[in-house]
């Protein structure tokens, strides 16, 4: 290749369009996918030439569970489960093709299957999770039961039964068989964060139980966004030798740069920020797979949503290496 990237057969990038919204209450998260391609995606990204591959929306007809009442307490449990073993093959697939797949949400809970492809084929692939939420709450710890809170978990196999006296222990048998395909593959010496700043108590927990490295909003003030990435980067890859999946939510970006998605936090990363995480990310040569997550169109007016839709196509060509100079 022209560029020197590290693990893909050719620059082609393969559009994996998610309108999905079962791992969150809200609708309208699912329109996200259309508004990015409507927006000239594909003719952005080809304008950095690279080819993309686009044959529409996944539309999951398939795999939408006519009844799916609640496991316990969480809700769309076996519509979130199919449609991420979906998204799962589709990606694995285009990753084991040596294309880049770009997932476009769709909430977040879909980062289960699109890291699980992206398993399937580099076991050993370092995630960089860019978000204002851990996204890593367990089947015991969930508040809302919303799987977009979740998927972080699955994918490091740490759902651990909760006692019978708990009050989220009704379901736990039936929620692992639901989500056996999920092979906890990801170990968490592998991931990293990005901008956290609305972490759950239990989540804190989590974390700090496994040792799993986060830089939240205090560090970025900290140490600037250039150091935090160099430490990210440092922490997951430090020979930069390992692939790398970057899972981008939208809402770690400040409401006031991204404000059409469904749980904004004040006190996020500015513009710049955002975009220069995607640009380092980009010039390590390793980013095999990429999420642009939570943009959610029926939130906010006009000027908003194509604010926000914007935004995500911009953060996204400059993890495809678009540069200011
Ligand atoms: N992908 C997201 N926006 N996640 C928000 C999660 C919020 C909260 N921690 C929950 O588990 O419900
Ligand atoms: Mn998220
Ligand atoms: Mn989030």
């Amino acid at each position: 290749m022209s560029e020197s990237h590290k693990f893909l057969k050719s620059k082609t990038v393969a559009i994996v369009g998610c309108p999905f919204s079962g791992g969150q209450p809200l609708r309208g998260v699912d329109t996200g996918p259309i508004h990015l391609v409507e927006a000239g995606l594909v003719e952005q990204i080809e304008e950095l030439e690279w080819k993309v591959k686009f044959d529409g929306h996944h539309e999951f007809e398939d795999v939408k569970a006519a009844n799916d009442p609640p496991i316990g307490i969480l809700k769309n449990p076996r519509l979130v489960s199919r449609v991420c073993k979906a998204v799962s093959a589709v990606v694995g697939q285009h990753a084991k093709d040596g294309h880049l797949p770009l997932t476009l949400g769709g909430d977040h809970s879909l980062a289960m299957g699109t890291i699980s492809g992206s398993l399937s084929m580099y076991p050993d692939v370092r995630v960089i999770w860019v978000d204002a939420h851990a996204d890593i709450n367990t089947i015991a710890s969930t508040g809302s039961g919303n799987l977009h809170g979740m998927p972080v978990s699955f994918l490091l196999g740490i759902n651990k039964r909760p006692p019978p006296e708990h009050p989220n222990a009704s379901g736990y048998d039936e929620a692992m068989a639901e989500y056996s395909w999920v092979k906890p593959q990801l170990t968490s010496d592998r991931i990293v964060y990005i901008g956290l700043r609305d972490v759950d108590a239990g989540e804190k927990r989590i974390l700090r139980e496994h040792g799993i490295k986060a830089f939240s909003m205090h560090e970025i003030d900290k140490y600037g966004i250039g150091r935090v990435v160099e430490m990210a980067l440092d922490h997951v890859n430090p020979k930069r030798d390992k692939p790398i999946h970057l899972s981008f939510d939208v809402d770690a970006l400040d409401p006031t740069v991204a404000p059409s998605t469904g749980t904004p936090v004040r006190g996020g990363l500015t513009y710049r920020e955002g975009h220069y995480i995607c640009e380092a990310i980009h010039e390590t040569g390793c980013l095999v797979a990429l999420d642009l997550m939570e943009v959610n169109p029926s939130l906010h007016d006009a000027v908003a949503v194509s604010q926000t839709v914007a935004v995500g196509c911009s953060l996204i060509r400059c993890a495809l290496g678009e540069t200011l100079l």
